[in-house]
């Protein structure tokens, strides 16, 4: 292993690809090509050239993660201008029953990972797509699979299971949670900015276009709103979130719908952008006064608040609330919103800190310290690759 490995980081999420190249733990080059399907657009930071490239990428190139990534290649190939790439690490949402830490891929690991798919599917494709991508083009790397899924894996059993009959449990019909290597990210970044309490009671707010909570304790997940797969607890962007499963029976039974159909709705059409009628994108509801953009936001923030007592319930108290994800680190009037009137809780925020762009916008008076973090899920993958690496090169015992 060379003493500073260059390590590419892939997140390819359900309409984007995030991606860090990183120099030992120094990022050369950052960026996303988001608006996948839609309208695709590259926005990158080199360090190499000092430059930032901001441009729509063609329709062509930005039809799926596929051709997007083909055309993400070329870029990374000139950055590293013939300087090999080590490793690349992948984000994967879903490791099921089977994979609760990061490893490194082989062709039986993608099988497995492959038959994740249907748990998945505005994800676990296009991540695989990336390790498609990324063997071919990097065939002398290192690739590790991080999973979204392994931070949960400790759940008390009354947190993993469904009140189903405990075959389906045992057959993996659990709730697995996702986000994992965000909330990763905010419990280090804690520890390392030492405003970690021991015996913390935590609560995150990973609010981006997928949303999820995370109840943590001692810096563990004991409860998540997420479940089987991503669909479940928050509203998100299309997503609907928490559904009674009649109605899923009547969708079927009474109005004939298919299973894609029924999959299309909950996964594509729902949440933000089916309840506004208008965007799926937080920003464009926040800047609208069509009655739509205020009804979906009336009840993104009433189930962050719904959660957020409930979590207190399960930590049986609370000291930290977070929040984080392209929402919680930019909406400053969702956040103003869901702390409104929680002295209950013992918990106020500061408008002029919250409106400032700070950390810490905790109000003088709260007890409940409420935070303000950006995650980084790439530094996330970037830590537990590296240490692949190095548990490679220099094995236990040798
Ligand atoms: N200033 C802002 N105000 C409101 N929402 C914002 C703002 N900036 C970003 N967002 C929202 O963040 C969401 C994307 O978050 P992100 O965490 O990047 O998503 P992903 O789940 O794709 O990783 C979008 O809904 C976007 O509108
Ligand atoms: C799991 C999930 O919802 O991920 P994302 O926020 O990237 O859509
Ligand atoms: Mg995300």
């Amino acid at each position: 292993m060379t003493m500073t490995p260059v390590i590419l980081v892939l997140n390819s999420g359900s309409s984007s690809i995030k991606f860090t190249l990183f120099e030992g733990d120094r990022p050369r080059l950052a960026g996303q090509i988001s608006g996948l399907g839609a309208e695709p657009h590259i926005d990158l930071k080199s360090e190499r050239t000092g430059g930032r490239i901001d441009r729509q990428l063609s329709a062509e190139a930005g039809r799926t993660h596929r051709s997007a990534l083909a055309s993400l290649i070329p870029i990374l190939e000139e950055e590293t201008n013939g300087q090999k790439v080590d490793a690349v690490g992948h984000r994967v949402v879903h490791g099921g029953m089977q994979y609760a830490t990061p490893l490194q891929i082989t062709d039986d690991v993608l099988s497995d990972l492959k038959s994740l798919e249907p748990l998945a599917p505005l994800h676990q494709p296009h991540n695989l797509a990336g390790i498609d991508a990324a063997r071919s083009a990097f065939p002398n790397a290192i690739q590790t699979a991080c999973f979204d899924t392994a931070f949960h894996r400790n759940h008390p059993w009354v947190n993993d299971t469904f009140a189903l009959p405990q075959s389906l449990y045992e057959e993996g019909v659990r709730r697995y949670g996702f986000h994992g290597l965000s909330y990763e990210y905010i419990c280090s970044h804690l520890k390392e900015t030492g405003q970690d309490f021991g015996a913390g009671k935590l609560v995150v707010a990973h609010l981006g276009n997928g949303a999820s909570m995370c109840a943590i304790r001692d810096g563990q997940s004991i409860g998540s709103t997420m479940g089987f797969t991503a669909l479940d607890g928050l509203p998100m962007g299309t997503r609907c979130g928490q559904l009674d499963p009649g109605v899923v029976l009547y969708l079927m039974t009474t109005k004939g719908m298919t299973p894609e159909e029924i999959s299309d709705l909950l996964y594509k059409q729902s949440g933000l952008k089916g309840l506004s009628g208008i965007s799926q994108d937080m920003r464009t509801l926040t800047e609208s006064d069509d009655p739509g953009a205020s009804a979906a936001i009336d009840y993104f923030v009433f189930r962050i608040r719904r959660e957020l007592g409930a979590m207190a319930a399960i930590l049986k108290g609370l000291d930290t609330v977070v929040f984080t994800g392209g929402i919680g680190e930019n909406a400053a009037v969702i956040r103003s919103m869901v702390c409104a009137d929680q002295d209950w809780l013992g918990l106020s925020i500061d408008e002029e800190k919250n409106n400032a762009r700070v950390e810490d916008i905790t109000a003088e008076t709260s007890r409940v310290r409420v935070l303000v973090i950006p995650t980084n899920e790439e530094e996330m993958i970037r830590r537990h690759t590296e240490r692949l690496m190095r548990a490679e090169a220099f094995p236990a015992g040798s």
